[in-house]
């Protein structure tokens, strides 16, 4: 039997067997069959090219357009940033990737806008997987949907998902620590929601025969297989809806309606229109807040604050070891101590050492040995 019909062999096998706790461990060992052949056929179809755009990724943060042909990319894409992308009523005008540049609050925030996403893309058809690999390296995926078409939303995600693109959700919180001999230890906090003999069958599957193995929250066999799958990538989503000059006010529930089907906060997706310059300053700002971006106002010695250009960084990567990582060596070398002031300093002027997390719109000053 080649690779595809192994797939399709166990796929089916999968989706007749009833899922309970005594074919748990069996699906478990399944799944993670599944999910190591499908690995293989995807890096056969690869072979010989389809290594992916070569996008260099400039700015701050990259954001990825993902949307089906039509909905809107390429206009949105120029009314957003300084790159000139041909515009036309017909699909497929996006050859290839375009890139921008979004300038906001002092941020250089990387739009690209890649090729409509479409059917059947994780599988190589069309030339999706190059679409998928830009996507892959974003830092943000942005679907741009046409407020007729919310349906698209969902083969989109689907195409993310067959492409090891997970959003909106952390790795699950698994560790695997190989030993000699002993056996496979499971230990775990509390109920997990799946059985030991599961996890272990799992294991097994990606040939860990000694080892311990903590779970640390409750979990699906398909998050298992993901932790134990290191080309997973775990990224934050946005939607926007295009087009809504198009529509009446009545309808807008109906579009509500849809959003909600799937999971998606109609207050949190973002109504626009790219052609009639529309609900453009709210998508920015929910880019920004989705990339979680803040700024770092400088201040230089003799020069005073620096308010045009401040330095951006990513929340969670903002302690003054990661300001003087981005500002060099020499930086490093010559630091003495920090002084902050802002939301993040409890006075004026506090002084700071490395660890300090700094926040939105902080002052800082760095003392320097001379
Ligand atoms: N009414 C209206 N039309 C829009 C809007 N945005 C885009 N369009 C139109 O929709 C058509 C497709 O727009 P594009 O920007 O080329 O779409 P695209 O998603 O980049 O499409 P591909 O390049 O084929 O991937 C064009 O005729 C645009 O003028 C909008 O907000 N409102």
């Amino acid at each position: 039997m080649g690779l595809e019909e192994d797939i399709d062999a166990i796929e089916e096998e999968i989706a007749n067997t009833p899922y309970n706790k005594s074919t748990e461990a069996h699906i478990g060992r399944l799944k993670s069959k599944l999910a190591q052949k499908k690995e293989k056929l995807q890096n056969q179809s690869s072979a010989g090219g389809g290594q992916g755009y070569a996008v260099e990724k400039t700015g701050d943060a990259t954001v990825a357009l993902v949307g089906f042909p039509s909905v809107g990319k390429s206009t949105l894409l120029n009314a957003l940033t300084n790159a000139e992308s041909e515009v036309g009523s017909y699909e497929f005008t996006t050859l290839d990737v375009n890139p921008g540049m979004l300038q906001y609050r002092g941020a250089n925030i990387q739009l690209l806008d890649v090729p409509g996403l479409i059917e059947g893309a994780a599988d190589g058809r069309g030339g999706g997987r190059e679409v998928l690999s830009v996507v892959r390296t974003a830092d943000l995926v942005l679907f741009v949907l046409s407020v007729f078409e919310i349906d698209q939303y969902d083969r989109l995600r689907e195409e993310l998902y067959n492409n090891k693109i997970r959003l909106d959700s952390r790795p699950a919180s698994v560790s695997v620590s190989k030993n000699i001999k002993g056996g496979l230890k499971v230990t775990t906090s509390g109920d997990v929601g799946l059985d030991e003999s599961t996890i272990k069958e799992v294991l097994r599957e990606y040939d860990y025969i000694n080892a311990d193995v903590t779970v640390r929250e409750e979990l699906t066999i398909d998050r298992l297989v993901d932790a134990l799958m290191d080309n997973r990538v775990y990224l934050p989503s946005l939607v926007s809806v295009n087009k809504a000059d198009l529509i009446e006010p009545d309808y807008l529930e109906t579009v509500n309606d849809q959003l909600r089907d799937r999971d998606i906060d109609p207050e949190t997706a973002v109504f626009i229109s790219a052609e009639k310059e529309k609900g453009l300053d709210s998508l920015k700002e929910s880019i920004w807040e989705s990339l979680g971006l803040i700024r770092i106002y400088m201040d230089k010695p003799g020069r005073g604050v620096d308010y045009e250009e401040p330095m951006v960084v990513r929340r969670g990567d903002s302690t003054i070891d990661d300001v003087l990582d981005k500002l060099g060596s020499d930086f490093r070398q010559r630091f003495r101590f920090a002084r902050v002031s802002g939301p993040s300093a409890k006075h004026d002027e506090q002084q700071v050492g490395m660890d300090h997390e700094l926040q939105d719109e902080d002052v800082l000053r760095l003392i320097m040995r001379r």
